[in-house]
């Protein structure tokens, strides 16, 4: 796979090689590489992830686009991966909708989920979500498939339906976003797997299931949700909730012990982290260069 074609397409690619697709969220440049160098056809940023981590906010709708471009841009500068985006509600009304859509391909992404949640959105897992009129949602997706710049570009809708409505007006919302121009469905906190099949046969486009820990979706395996018709699994925020724990472990131990002895075996070591970034490659062509300049200062 080439990084000059399109990453829309890419991601298309990845869906046709890998069924259903695992997709992981990577919460910034480096777990990117090491999410690439693991195996993964996929990558996602996550709305939430850039709140927590990047902001120290809660995933309530108070970033920004441009906060979460800032994010992109560097998830994308750092991996061949197609990146999927999570766009919360699109960040406004349709011409900032559009705008969206123009700025994630501008900054390298394969295409973005717009929520039918309220501006004022929560996690999907949380109670008291309030959610768009169906015709609001259509709306949001026509102005986001109206504005793409590239005819691979994913515009992926997510309902949150289910929780607030049930499962016939979450599905219904689905059909008719796939009527506006949805490529794909991002159907959010499932409870059972039945769900996802008829959430697959009625849209006869790509369902993505967000399995995301502590949440209301059970922890269903890749290979349960491939039955289920599922063709994208989501792992959002599975690395990024690791990484919290063994800091946290980290800090409390250097504080209470006055050494860090006890924790580097849990620690990535020099080694391990210049193998991912390729470090001696570069070392090598700085040592080319620097030979260069003694040859040419003789
Ligand atoms: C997928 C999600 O939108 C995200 O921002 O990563 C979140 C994940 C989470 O809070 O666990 C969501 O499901 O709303
Ligand atoms: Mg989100």
């Amino acid at each position: 796979m080439s990084k000059l074609q399109s990453p829309g397409l890419r991601l298309k690619e990845a869906l046709q090689a890998e069924k259903p697709l695992q997709i992981v969220g990577a919460i910034n440049a480096y777990t990117a590489v090491m999410a690439e160098r693991t195996g993964y056809r996929a990558l996602y940023i996550s709305g939430a992830g850039v709140a927590n981590a990047s902001f120290g906010l809660p995933d309530l709708g108070i970033t920004t686009l441009n906060d979460v471009l800032e994010d992109v841009r560097r998830i994308t500068s750092a991996t061949e991966l197609p990146v999927l985006v999570d766009a919360d509600t699109g960040f406004g009304s349709a011409f900032n909708i559009a705008r969206t859509i123009r700025s994630m391909t501008a900054a390298g992404a394969a295409g973005v989920h717009i929520e039918d949640q309220v501006t004022a959105k929560r996690c999907g897992h949380r109670p008291n979500k309030a959610i768009v009129s169906q015709a609001e949602m259509v709306f949001r997706i026509k102005a986001a498939v109206d504005a793409k710049t590239d005819p691979n570009f994913i515009v992926m809708a997510r309902t949150d339906a289910l929780a607030v409505e049930g499962e016939a007006s979450a599905i219904e919302r689905a059909c008719a976003c796939v009527e506006a121009g949805a490529d794909m469905i991002f159907a959010e906190a499932v409870l059972e797997l039945e769900q996802y099949r008829k959430f697959a046969d009625a849209v006869k486009v790509p369902v993505l299931a967000n399995i995301t820990e502590f949440g209301k979706t059970p922890l269903f395996t890749k290979e349960e949700l491939g039955e289920a018709g599922v063709s994208m699994v989501l792992y959002p925020l599975s690395a990024f909730r690791a990484m919290n724990a063994a800091a946290l472990q980290v800090y409390r131990t250097i504080r209470n012990e006055g050494t860090q002895a006890n924790a580097v075996a849990a620690m990535q070591t020099r080694m391990e982290l210049y193998d991912f970034l390729q470090y001696f490659d570069y070392e090598k062509k700085l040592d080319e260069l620097f030979d260069m300049e003694k040859e040419e200062g003789k």
